[in-house]
């Protein structure tokens, strides 16, 4: 994604040469960005047209997205732009979609916890994917919307009552998560972050998300008591933005980098890319929880492998049991929903 997105950057600098890349050894690929006129949505949808894999993006969102699409239709990338906007245009905005990524919702505000956003998130999630079981089965689903841990679980209860759930094509998207675990881990042990790599595992909220910093590389010598700050500080990570925007709303920026770095994962995946690999929070069977996020290997049917958790420290091996209840309360709370409703 770095590497593509400086190549769009560059290209732009150039515009004589303006296809630094050849569009036919590229395949066609549809991503849909559904919330795309808000905090999160906008900057993301920036990002996926600077994406050279993407061929067209289709913008919806219940308000906005025609000023949004024509604004980011006018960047010199390969992409078509099309905005989208109310019920009767979120088929045309889904149909042939590869892709399809959801920030739509809403955020928190300082005091709430992301499952205060349950009551209205869920059943925007929910109708959002009963539209995608219509009009793209088949796509690759990129839950954004929080609270995580119970809409992945909700997605997959509405494809399964659809007939079309494929657990190996919906994600949780905890990329944010291992972006902040990088940036601070490489602040503490004075490396370069763009040489660094920290798992994350577990799900999206508090306690469930787990940094594995004893897998961190490169190496760095860490006393128990940072690795402690460190852990705590990727935990609050979202509390610590929405504190700072003081009723502003949450993470909206380094989200669009992370889910950006998510869906090129994802697109180079679906091209045969090998060897792309991702923490998400997927369908498992590495713990006793259902849905559980780690490394995953993303292929051309979306989840290639579920890779395991590899050594844990004793006191990873600690927080795995305290998140166990948490999420395992926040997925059953997400199917009942969904079954009920
Ligand atoms: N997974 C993660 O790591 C993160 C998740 N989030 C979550 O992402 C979500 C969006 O956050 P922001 O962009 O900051 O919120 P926002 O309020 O700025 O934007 C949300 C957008 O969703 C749209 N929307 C609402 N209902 C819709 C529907 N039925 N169909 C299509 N669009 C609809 C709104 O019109 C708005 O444009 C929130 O739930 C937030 O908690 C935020 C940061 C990180
Ligand atoms: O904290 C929030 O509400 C938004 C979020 O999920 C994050 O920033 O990780």
């Amino acid at each position: 994604m770095r590497s593509s997105l400086l190549r769009s950057v560059k290209t732009l600098a150039r515009p004589t040469t303006a296809r630094a890349y050849s569009v036919d050894s590229v395949p066609s690929r549809k991503v849909t960005v559904l919330g795309a006129a808000g905090g999160i949505g906008q900057p993301l949808s920036l990002l996926m047209k600077l994406n050279p894999l993407v061929s067209q993006l289709a913008l919806y969102d219940i308000g906005g997205t025609p000023g949004v699409a024509a604004d980011v239709s006018h960047i010199n990338s390969r992409s078509e732009v099309a905005g989208y906007m109310g019920d009767d245009q979120l088929g045309l905005a889904l149909e042939g979609s590869d892709v399809v990524i959801i920030p739509a919702g809403v955020p928190r505000k300082p005091g709430m916890t992301r499952d205060d956003l349950f009551n209205i998130n869920a059943g925007i999630v929910k109708s959002l994917c009963t539209a995608i079981a219509k009009y793209c089965p088949h796509a690759i689903v990129n839950m954004i919307s929080n609270p995580v841990n119970s809409t992945v679980p909700i997605a997959a209860e509405v494809f399964k009552k659809a007939g079309i759930y494929d657990e190996k094509k919906l994600f949780g998207v905890t990329t944010l998560d291992v972006v902040r675990a990088k940036t601070f881990y490489a602040g503490k042990a004075n490396v370069n972050v763009a040489e660094v790599n920290v798992p994350v595992v577990g799900g999206h909220a508090g306690v469930t998300i787990l940094p594995l910093f004893s897998q961190a590389t490169p190496k760095a010598n860490l006393s128990q008591d940072d690795i402690q700050a460190l852990t705590k500080r990727t935990q609050d990570g979202g509390t610590e933005v929405v504190e700072a925007k003081a009723g502003k709303g949450s993470a909206t920026l380094s989200m669009a980098y992370a889910g950006a770095i998510f869906a090129d994962a994802c697109l180079k995946g679906l091209n045969g890319v090998p060897d792309v690999v991702e923490c998400s929070y997927v369908q498992s069977t590495i713990t006793e929880l259902p849905f559980f996020a780690s490394k995953v290997r993303l292929g051309k049917n979306g989840v290639e492998e579920v890779l395991g958790l590899g050594p844990l420290s004793d006191y990873e091996k600690g927080g795995l049991e305290k998140l166990k209840p948490e999420l395992k309360s926040s997925i059953e709370k997400g199917i009942e929903f969904a079954k009920k409703n």
